[in-house]
């Protein structure tokens, strides 16, 4: 009897805390069932974890559901998911909506606090945002100099696959090198072998610290409690490794560095340190050697991954797309013939550039972008957003709108070429690199490399299909913060 008074107590405890819990501020976006202590967790696992559902499909059904701007709880934290690009656009546009949550585990990556570009906001961010983008630039990216190394690592890249030549590889791990080689040029003026243990080491765990998710980033104290089932010690395991190879780098380059002319962008970064003299700025003194390292992280992290993994789509999403393949090569063929590409094709090389935006488009690389968070209280879409709410974009859910384009699910680079063919046709709603005040920073970068790698390789091979191993289909793994192409196997044949 006793017991049973004791569950009609919980249950109405449980439903009056539901009620609470699930009552809304004025005016704020409509959302899913929120639970005690995990909001929209437990759906969210129900869908992925028991019946095996992509989240792509779970947003979209949201937001048939709640409407384009729609609220969830992840944990403790709440969240507005943004589904509609004009929104996106005018949201990202305002420097309210730019900040970052703060987790902690992009703290432990950099000694406990947060520093650099990809994780910080406020004065710290702008100001190595802005320095970042400048100096870049300045030693090349989408300068001709780049181009010379990274036509260098297409090059080292197309030996190896001329040794596999015919046989069926895994395309998904041959990218990291060659693109981390071009990155790495421009900050740090080196090359590696294609075959450096340490770059492979650092490149796996780059892999497996992205690959990292779960509830320890909702539940700081898991980690404490729970430190190897969380997955948390995994994930301490993998970061030091590309933060310490980082570090020695710095500290070296710091004793031999003279001020000389600037080699590449670590110089001019170091001279900034060395010119500073207000303690407030992020470049002062040890802050300022900190905040060097977090910011090559940064670009380690957000620029190897991202890049490889578009160049897999590529070769993979050709090989399915046979007639596709045929095109973008007849292009190559008449614009490029045998010589190595230059940026200078591209002009006359729509289909090429159409098939990256497709690319960019049909995989969705970053499918929710990097979540930001509101710095005061806001307005978006009609709604009110109370400050500190973390806000999400659904990129992909956007790129494969059917109202948008007609027809998503079909890969089709002749969406993005003008009616003759010979234009590249710009589209509001793509949005592979995020927009407005945080845009990727290394979107030009990236669009520089996949030209000429995506040249380079369809000139020199034939991507297919092998014929012995179960077809590769387009379905992505659920994914943290990358999308990645389920594990498949393709045949490269040379074409000369
Ligand atoms: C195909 C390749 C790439 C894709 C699809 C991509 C996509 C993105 C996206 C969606 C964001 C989030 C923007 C936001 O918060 O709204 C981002 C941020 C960023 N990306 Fe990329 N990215 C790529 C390559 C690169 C490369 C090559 C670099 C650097 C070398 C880079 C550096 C960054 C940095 C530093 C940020 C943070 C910007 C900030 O917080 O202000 N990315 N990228």
């Amino acid at each position: 009897m006793v017991f049973l008074q004791l569950i009609a107590v919980f249950t109405v405890l449980l439903g009056v805390l539901m009620i609470v819990i699930n009552r809304k501020p004025k005016n704020y976006p409509k959302g899913p069932l929120l639970f005690p202590l995990l909001g929209s967790l437990p759906q969210m696992m129900w869908h992925s974890q028991v019946q095996k559902l992509p989240r792509s499909i779970l947003r979209d059904e949201y937001r048939r559901r709640y409407g384009k701007v729609y609220s969830m709880k992840l944990g403790p934290f709440p969240v507005v998911v943004l589904t509609d690009h004009n929104i996106i656009r005018e949201a990202w546009n305002n420097l309210q909506i730019c900040g970052r949550p703060k987790l902690h585990g992009a703290a432990a990556r950099t000694n406990g606090v947060v520093r650099g570009i990809l994780f910080q906001d406020g004065e710290e961010w702008q100001e190595q945002r802005r320095f970042a983008l400048r100096h870049l630039r300045d030693f090349g990216f989408g300068k001709r100099s780049m181009e010379n190394l990274v036509m260098d690592e297409v090059t080292e890249l197309i030996k190896g696959f001329r040794r596999d030549s015919k046989k069926p590889i895994s395309t998904q791990t041959r990218f990291n090198v060659a693109v981390l080689n071009s990155l790495w040029s421009i900050v740090a003026g080196e090359r590696y072998s294609h075959d450096d243990p340490i770059l492979q080491e650092i490149i796996k765990s780059i892999h497996r610290s992205l690959e990292f998710r779960g509830l320890v980033f909702f539940f700081p104290w898991l980690k404490d409690w729970f430190p190897k089932l969380s997955g948390w010690e995994e994930y301490m395991k993998c970061m030091p490794l590309s933060y310490e190879f980082l570090s020695k780098f710095v500290k070296d380059r710091l004793a031999a560095y003279d001020g000389g002319e600037p080699e590449h962008f670590t110089d001019v970064f170091i001279n900034e340190i060395r010119r500073t003299t207000d303690p407030n700025s992020s470049f002062y003194k040890e802050r300022g050697e900190a905040t060097l390292i977090a910011t090559l992280l940064d670009l380690f992290v957000a620029g190897i991954e991202t890049t490889s993994t578009s160049l897999t789509y590529t070769l993979l999403y050709l090989a399915l797309f046979p007639e596709k393949q045929k095109k973008l090569q007849a292009e190559i063929d008449r614009v490029v013939g045998t010589r190595l590409p230059t940026f200078e094709d591209r002009k006359r090389m729509p289909y090429t550039e159409a098939t990256i935006q497709e690319v960019l488009r049909f995989s969705s690389l970053v499918p929710t972008g990097l979540i930001h968070k509101t710095l005061t209280d806001v307005t978006l879409g009609g709604f009110n957003v109370p400050k500190n709410h973390w806000v999400m974009a659904n990129l992909q859910g956007v790129h494969h709108d059917p109202e948008i384009w007609g027809d998503p699910e079909n890969f089709r680079p002749e969406r993005f070429l003008s009616e003759n063919g010979e234009e590249v046709v710009k589209h509001e709603a793509l949005l592979p690199f995020s927009f407005g005040k945080r845009v990727c920073l290394g979107e030009s970068l990236a669009r520089d490399e996949l030209f000429l790698f995506i040249t380079g390789i369809f000139q020199a091979f034939d991507v297919e299909t092998d014929p012995n191993s179960p077809r590769p289909t387009t379905e992505q793994l659920n994914s943290n913060i990358i999308a990645i192409p389920k594990p498949h196997q393709l045949v490269l044949k040379e074409r000369h």
